[in-house]
């Protein structure tokens, strides 16, 4: 029975995959994996049973990865499950930060009371609350990853100009990107030519407060900004400072934080970007099925700290799964050490990425207590896992 942790509360669409051989609620001791969302996972002890953490969404900045890897602890995320739920509030987000939506909304609703006079006063008032079209107007997406393409091709059939920045653009993406969208060479170029800039970009020590002041002072007079993808990318005071000077005409934040939630021309939503039935199951369900395919037969698909690596099972093999640093001649070692114990590998795939690496060995003959122990004593050893 493998047991699961669920930190957040998880889309019954995925967790019914589990079947019979799982038991998973929020109270279950010594996990073998976790599910999460959204917790902050940074002070949590890992267990010594913990295998692998699957995060239902994109952002794993609430998961502490490095240590993770250092641990032995396999983490993935399930890409682009929630990307349109995003794109589709991003989207309504250029119409909220353009035509002044939430606060005529707010100002409408002060009329209660007024009766026949209603209809006046709305026609008197209206003119406080005029905001232009997006079509025509130019749009900075920087990230262009499964959300940041999504908005700026649909941003493009919406008529707007569309610049994206991302300099580490994948060849998926690549291709999934309209070919009118223009390939901005730098942050600067955004900057200068953006009436309205959108970011996806994931939060790293990299990207926090790429939003800040020095960055706001190369954007356009009365810009527009929205943020859906981490508070921290945004440094809240340089933010307030430029709405309060009018060098930022609007600010939506899908992450707020005490002082910007009643602030003037900011949009504050409860972090709701990924929050429709759609992407709940979708993430639920691609975050199951990683979880299953790693504990049931080692295999990773879509991890954040670990190599992809697929092996089909060998029938009437055992598997030993190998998480190893990248050093030379650790398959060298592996081998070596089944031969002295009198298993022979019959199958076996090794994949590196950056410091670390994984091997799968499908082998026969009897895995020992003592050959294990053995592949555990070797140097560059992280954790060694039999699945019979
Ligand atoms: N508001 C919400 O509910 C949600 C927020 N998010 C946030 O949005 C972020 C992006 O999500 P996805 O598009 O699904 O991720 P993704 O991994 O598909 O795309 C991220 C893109 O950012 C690019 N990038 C990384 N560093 C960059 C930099 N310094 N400058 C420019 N580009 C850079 C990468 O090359 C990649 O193409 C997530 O990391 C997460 O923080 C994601 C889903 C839901
Ligand atoms: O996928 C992401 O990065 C998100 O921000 C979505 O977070 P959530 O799953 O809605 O808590």
């Amino acid at each position: 029975m493998y047991k699961i942790l669920c930190l957040n509360k998880i889309s019954p669409v995925g967790t019914k995959r589990f079947g019979e051989k799982y038991t998973f609620s929020p109270e279950v001791q010594e996990p073998d994996g976790i599910l999460v969302r959204s917790a902050s996972m940074h002070d949590m002890e890992l267990g010594e049973n913990l295998l692998a953490i699957a995060r239902a969404g994109a952002g794993v900045n609430n998961i502490p990865v490095n240590q993770c890897i250092e641990n032995g602890v396999v983490v993935f995320n399930t890409p682009g499950a929630n990307a349109n739920a995003v794109k589709e509030l991003v989207l309504c987000s250029l119409f909220l930060t353009s035509r002044k939506i939430v606060s005529s909304i707010d100002w409408a609703k002060t009329l209660k009371g007024k009766g026949d006079e209603v209809s006046k006063l709305v026609e008197k008032g209206k003119s406080a609350f005029t905001g232009p079209e997006i079509q025509g107007k130019t749009l900075g997406v920087i990230g262009l990853g499964a959300i940041g393409i999504l908005v700026a091709n649909a941003a493009k059939s919406l008529g707007m100009t569309v610049y994206g920045y991302d300099p580490f653009l994948s060849v998926d993406s690549a291709w999934n990107l309209s070919r009118s969208v223009n390939h901005a060479q730098s942050l600067d170029e955004i900057f200068a030519t953006c009436d309205y800039i959108t970011l996806h970009v994931p939060l790293t020590p990299e990207t926090k407060n790429l939003v800040g002041t020095a960055s706001l002072q190369k954007m356009k007079d009365g810009v527009r900004i929205l943020n859906f993808a981490r508070g921290d990318l945004v440094d809240s005071d340089a933010m307030l400072e430029a709405l309060q000077k009018g060098k930022v005409s609007a600010y939506a934040t899908d992450f707020p934080d005490d002082k910007l939630l009643c602030a003037e021309n900011v949009i504050a939503i409860p972090h709701l970007g990924a929050s429709t039935p759609e992407s709940e199951d979708n993430c639920a369900e691609m975050a199951v099925d990683e979880l299953k395919e790693y504990l049931e037969d080692g295999n990773i698909r879509n991890s954040v700290n670990m190599p992809a690596i697929s092996m089909a099972r060998e029938p009437g093999t055992k598997r030993i799964c190998i998480i190893h640093k990248n050093v030379p001649n650790t398959i060298g070692l592996f081998t070596s050490t089944c031969g002295d114990a009198g298993i022979n590998i019959e199958n076996m795939q090794s994949k590196s990425r950056g410091e670390y690496a994984y091997t799968i060995l499908d082998v026969s003959g009897e895995v020992t207590a003592d050959a294990v122990s053995a592949l555990e004593n070797l140097e560059a050893i992280i954790r060694v896992r039999t699945i019979v």
